[in-house]
């Protein structure tokens, strides 16, 4: 007998692919498919789905491509044969702190929309006020994190109550820089969306609310009161921050957070059942952001730790404790109230290490993207690139692009030597690029390590489990160093579930639709179905005995470096051979 029973979509608008996967009750996934910007939609001229203006530090996105990628992504499903009169619940996540800036008619047209034609022919431009969205990577807003910090009293300040510093690529601090630079078309604008609630509001027919989780991105949400900080939202509304009708202005443009992200929204639009046939009642779950999607992707215990390696570099853990600091990101968890995410996000992560990788295979006369001669080199060289006992450590920072962990303005290539005995640092005069395929997994995991101390038990220092997701999740070699650094009591995983976050979206619109009742929390539901046959292969062990150790005895030396290059006190290089 065919297969009948309901499915779940879960949707990931990420910076350089729309994707979306379907899961059945029971957490099998039967469906995948995916839009790339670049390659499918090359009339936009995006290069790894972003535009960029060197001048003034900009990174942003079309609105427009995103809605064709819609329509390309429905239409490639509908040409596979995909059933969708099975699907009972969609939900998203999206690429985090990017704004979608809504036109008066816009809630008219996304409700009104003629199955005649496509989204992108019925939306754009008419549904926008501005047909760009910043970009995570954008740098462009320096002038008004400082503002966010000193509204409330300083980063430390502003952590505490919105779960982060100042941000250049959080929502507050972005909107301010759009009223001081486009104040017609803010004007213009009915209602401001995350794209997380973008991509929910395509699917609903109306504005959908901003996310719980989501919500934590924007530097504008207060995780202790539960509510907007007013203190804020007066900033981001005018650059005086004292206009009470500017403030209720932006009041009324970002609409009511929805505190359940398990929340039925309503059924999906009219449109989506007649052009691709959808049922009625399909329900439309809030969708989240990328990050806090992808802890949803499995039942996460206590002190196991995501590190995805994607187009960013992040690192996510699932806590009890809210304790904020501007070293590091929490946010409200996507579906449990009472629990946050913690995470790190490093924007040199995949970027980064392709410039070595591209290197090392230059250097060997090989001018491909192959990752052979990265991956020899970094399993080749011995920890901390000592080759004898007495040899000096070296530690490197990578920032082909401006840096957000930790906040570094000049992009650079910055290589230090340390002294066994003394710990003293000093810059280097360089080594052969061999070295840094090693050196690049060392930093990135030795940062990851330091800063997400305070959040383990003291006791334990180490994560239960690392699991791997994203692209790079598929080499063994970064998996390897990244377990010699972090340890791991139990190991290191690759999550092998097809992509992480779309799958995350998927098990919350499962998880909405099929809860008993809204008691019945997200770990419960998914925890009592999910096996992990197939889906987790343990790729290395964590914890090896000495080489942990060795990695402890430079963390003063890691952080006075790390200092060094954030304070601009040492010049970096700009081609690392
Ligand atoms: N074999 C590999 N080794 C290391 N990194 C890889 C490998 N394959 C892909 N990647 C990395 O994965 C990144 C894309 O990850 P992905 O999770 O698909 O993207 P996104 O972050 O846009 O969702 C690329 O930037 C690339 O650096
Ligand atoms: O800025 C962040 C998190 O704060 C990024 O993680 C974005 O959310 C986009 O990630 P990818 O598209 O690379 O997955």
């Amino acid at each position: 007998m065919a297969d009948s029973g309901p499915l779940y979509l879960g949707l990931d608008l990420s910076t350089q692919q729309l994707k979306v996967l379907a899961v059945k009750s029971n957490l099998e996934t039967v469906f995948e498919e995916a839009v790339s910007f670049d390659d499918d939609l090359p009339s936009y001229g995006v290069r790894k789905g972003v535009f960029v203006n060197e001048k003034d530090d900009e990174v942003f996105a079309p609105v427009a491509m995103w809605i064709e990628a819609l329509d390309l992504l429905l239409q490639r499903m509908k040409n596979k044969g995909f059933d969708f009169s099975r699907v009972k619940g969609i939900s998203g996540a999206g690429q985090q702190h990017g704004s979608v800036y809504w036109s008066e008619g816009a809630e008219s047209l996304l409700s009104s929309l003629s199955t005649e034609k496509s989204l992108l022919e019925q939306l754009s431009p008419k549904a926008f006020s501005w047909k760009f969205s910043p970009n995570w990577q954008d740098h462009s807003t320096s002038e008004q994190v400082a503002a966010f910090d000193d509204r409330v009293g300083g980063d430390d300040l502003l952590a505490k109550a919105t779960g982060s510093g100042g941000h250049h690529r959080f929502t507050g601090p972005q909107i301010l820089r759009f009223v001081q630079l486009h104040p017609e078309e803010y004007a213009a604008t009915s209602r401001i969306s995350l794209v997380s609630s973008f991509l929910a509001s395509l699917f609903l027919g109306k504005i959908a609310p901003i996310d719980i989780s989501d919500v934590c991105g924007m530097n504008l949400f207060n995780i202790e009161t539960k509510t907007w900080d007013d203190r804020l939202i007066s900033l981001a509304a005018s650059p005086s921050g004292t206009d009470p009708a500017a403030t209720k202005v932006l009041y009324e443009k970002l609409g009511e957070v929805e505190p359940d992200g398990g929340k039925n929204l309503g059924p999906i639009s009219s449109y989506f059942v007649k052009k691709w046939g959808f049922p009625t009642d399909c329900a439309i779950i809030p969708s989240t952001g990328d990050n806090p999607s992808t802890i949803l992707a499995l039942p996460l215990h206590p002190q196991d730790a995501i590190v995805s390696l994607g187009t960013s570099t992040t690192i996510l853990m699932s806590t009890e404790k809210y304790y904020p600091s501007p070293a590091y990101h929490m946010f409200n968890h996507p579906t449990q109230p009472g629990l946050y995410m913690f995470m790190l996000c490093y924007k040199n992560g995949g970027l980064a290490r392709e410039e070595i990788r591209d290197a090392v295979n230059r250097a060997k006369g090989i001018h491909d993207h192959s990752w052979a001669q990265f991956n020899k080199a970094a399993i080749e060289t011995p920890v901390l690139g000592k080759t004898s006992p007495n040899d000096k450590s070296k530690l490197g920072f990578y920032f082909p692009l401006p840096e957000i962990v930790p906040n570094v303005q000049n992009p650079g290539f910055y290589r230090f030597e340390v002294d066994n005995t003394s710990k003293k640092i000093e810059e280097s005069k360089g080594w052969d690029v061999t070295h840094d395929a090693r050196a690049i997994v060392e930093s990135q995991a030795l940062s990851m390590r330091i800063r997400s101390a305070p959040l383990l038990d003291p006791k334990n220092p180490q994560p239960r489990r690392v699991y791997l997701v994203g692209g790079g999740s598929r080499n063994k070699a970064i998996a390897h160093v990244l377990a010699d650094v972090l340890g791991g009591i139990e190991g290191v995983y690759k999550l092998d579930v097809g992509n992480a976050c779309a799958l995350g979206a998927a098990y919350k619109a499962l998880w909405a639709v099929e809860r008993r009742d809204s008691g019945e929390s997200f770990e419960d539901l998914i925890g009592s179905r999910w096996n992990e046959e197939g889906k987790v292969e343990k790729v290395m062990d964590g914890y090896k005995k000495g080489t942990w150790e060795a990695y402890g005895d430079v963390v003063q030396a890691y952080t006075e470096a790390e200092a060094k290059v954030q304070r601009g006190d040492v010049k970096g290089d700009t081609s690392l051979i």
